[in-house]
């Protein structure tokens, strides 16, 4: 056995460790060894210097008298940088309102890893993809734990198991065996005819708001699209968003919305502000425990079938999820109680209609703001054989080409979720040699992921032909996770894109989108994801359309 001591390249040599390993261990063997006793969080990063010489080989290693350094990628560790802050405010300021430019900005200046601190909440932010990765992976170095600290802690409801449970915990791991197939592939198609329904049901508002001459602000109904078809696949509920221009939004809609703009606005305060007992953070809990008084109605009165069904089979016969929780059993017969699915049910209802409200808006941002987007996806439908009476599936729509490009390119510059966070179990030293302590907070900005420079040609450029492109198959990992990755990503992506698809392809068919009125198009920096706040279109109906170029055999 051979015995050396080793330090953290920057620390002290007097804290030297001393290590004993076998004389067999190759160069690899004592990357690994030494990670562990560093919590180094990949071993391959890992060098040795020794009187200011690199060793590059393991007989190096074994021939180095007195302490050897652990350089990570080649240099010393040290913390995490991030700008000095305010007394008691921190670096509110230099956040907020625009987060999403201030911290692209805070990236330029300190680096791929930065840490922020408001009002006494630190939190980490990356824009590296590879970073974001090992934050994501579900590890002995990080997990989804909601700590005090963590941005989603303010809105509680652990028990809902799915997005606000812990990884390790009962709740999280029931829910996500059960929830995910009634939102696979197989399951989303049959969901498909009940989409196309909820979009043609809009039309007679817009077809009214084109009569009228009238423009009108995107997101409020793109979210009406969103919820009145969330709330049908989910519970089984009819909204009524369209029986009328005007028709308010449903009860259960507007409880959802306050609870994910409170959120965001009692974090954005700071962990401390959470639990005041009166104000937002009050507010917030008031509306949550309305949310689920309604989810709960809903559910007790949401149209069931008879048979208990395999996992599988319930997800692709039962007729909303409410119907799916009550009839899917598992291999040994077990079944989600009320308890553990309604909470479940309100986080997919309003983690389904918000996000893709949002995304639909970024969609229709693009046809009116990108040029030629709107004329190149119009003509692929109308090559795809698209007419007013089409049944719109799947298979169709994972034929639109250009259309999955410009879906995938929104997602990209336009995500609406940004800042999934993870806690880190251990103190460690990340790539980079950035040391982290136990209980950090860190947040892979999803947004200044894909729009990182490092990453991307062009980042600014919305560009949907450069997803046919070489390049981007070879892509670093992680540059591109509009869904999060890893065990905590999220389980509705599959009917969040077959949805978007086809409002959006509906909606283009019939409508020619422009631009109503001129400025700047702003997000809300207060919504817990990002939104247009003020993007106001007019949709004209169509009467004519392009020919048909034969594209669709070329494709
Ligand atoms: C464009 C639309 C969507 C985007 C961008 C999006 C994005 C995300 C992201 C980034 C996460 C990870 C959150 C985290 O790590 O903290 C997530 C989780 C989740 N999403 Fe989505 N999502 C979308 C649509 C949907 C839809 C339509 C549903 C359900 C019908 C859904 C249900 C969920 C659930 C239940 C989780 C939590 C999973 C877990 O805790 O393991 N999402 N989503």
């Amino acid at each position: 056995m051979i015995s050396s001591s080793f330090y953290l390249f920057g620390e002290e040599p007097s804290i030297a460790r001393q290590i004993t390993f076998p004389a067999t261990y190759n160069f690899a063997d004592l990357q690994v060894l030494v990670a562990s006793y560093f919590s180094i969080v990949d071993a391959k990063d890992v060098g040795f210097i020794h009187r200011n010489i690199e060793l590059t080989s393991a007989s190096e290693v074994y021939a180095a008298t007195g302490p050897i350094a652990i350089s990570i990628n080649g240099k010393p560790v040290r913390d995490i940088p991030g700008p000095a802050g305010l007394p008691y405010v921190g670096s509110f300021f230099e956040i907020y309102p625009d987060h999403l430019g201030n911290h692209q900005r805070l990236f330029n200046k300190y680096g791929p890893l930065i840490v922020t601190t408001n009002m006494g909440s630190r939190i980490h932010h990356t824009n590296d993809p590879r970073l974001a990765n090992i934050f994501f992976s579900e590890s002995a170095f990080f997990s989804k734990k909601i700590i005090p600290n963590h941005p989603l802690h303010a809105v509680g409801m652990s028990e809902a198991g799915l997005f606000f449970g812990n990884t390790d915990s009962e709740e999280w791991r029931i829910t996500h065996k059960f929830l995910p197939p009634a939102l696979g592939p197989k399951a989303v198609r049959h969901y498909a005819p009940a989409m196309q329904r909820t979009v043609e049901e809009s039309f007679s508002v817009f077809d009214k708001l084109d009569l009228d001459g009238e423009s009108w602000n995107v997101f409020p109904y793109m979210m009406k699209i969103g919820s009145q078809a969330v709330g049908r696949l989910v519970l089984g509920l009819e909204f009524g968003h369209f029986t009328s221009v005007d028709a308010p939004l449903h009860e259960f809609v507007t409880k959802v919305t306050s609870v994910v703009e409170l959120s965001k606005r009692v974090t954005s305060i700071g962990s401390w502000y959470t639990n005041m007992p009166f104000g937002d953070p009050k507010r917030l809990r008031d509306n949550m425990k309305e949310v689920r008084r309604i989810l709960l109605e809903a559910s007790k009165k949401a149209s069931k079938g008879i048979e208990d069904l395999e996992l599988q089979d319930a997800a692709l016969q039962s007729q909303n999820l409410v119907d799916y929780c009550l009839r899917a059993r598992d291999m040994k017969g077990n079944r989600l109680t009320w308890d553990q699915f309604v909470p479940a049910l309100v986080v997919i209802t309003a983690a389904g209609f918000v996000t893709s409200a949002s995304l639909l808006s970024w969609m229709i941002y693009g046809l009116v703001t990108y040029e030629g987007v709107q004329e190149r996806i119009l003509q692929e439908l109308i090559d795809h054989d698209w007419d007013e009476n089409i049944q719109v599936t799947a298979d169709l729509t994972n034929q639109l080409k250009f259309m999955n490009n410009f879906v995938k390119e929104t997602q990209r510059k336009h995500n609406p979720s940004f800042q999934p966070s993870r806690t880190a179990l251990v103190d460690m030293i990340l790539p980079g040699g950035y040391k982290l302590a136990k209980d950090s907070i860190v947040i892979a900005d999803l947004h200044h992921i894909h729009t990182n420079p490092h990453v991307w040609d062009n980042a600014d450029k919305f560009d949907p032909d450069r997803w046919d492109t070489e390049k981007i198959k070879n892509r670093p990992p992680g540059s591109y996770q509009p869904f999060a990755s890893g065990p905590r990503a999220c389980i509705g992506f599959n009917f969040a894109l077959q949805e978007v698809k086809i409002v959006l392809s509906k909606l283009l068919y019939r409508y020619r989108f422009s631009l109503a009125e001129t400025g700047t198009v702003e997000y809300d920096p207060y919504y817990l994801i990002i939104k247009p706040s003020n993007l106001y279109v007019r949709a004209e109906r169509r009467f004519k359309w392009p020919q048909k170029t034969g594209a669709k055999r070329d494709a």
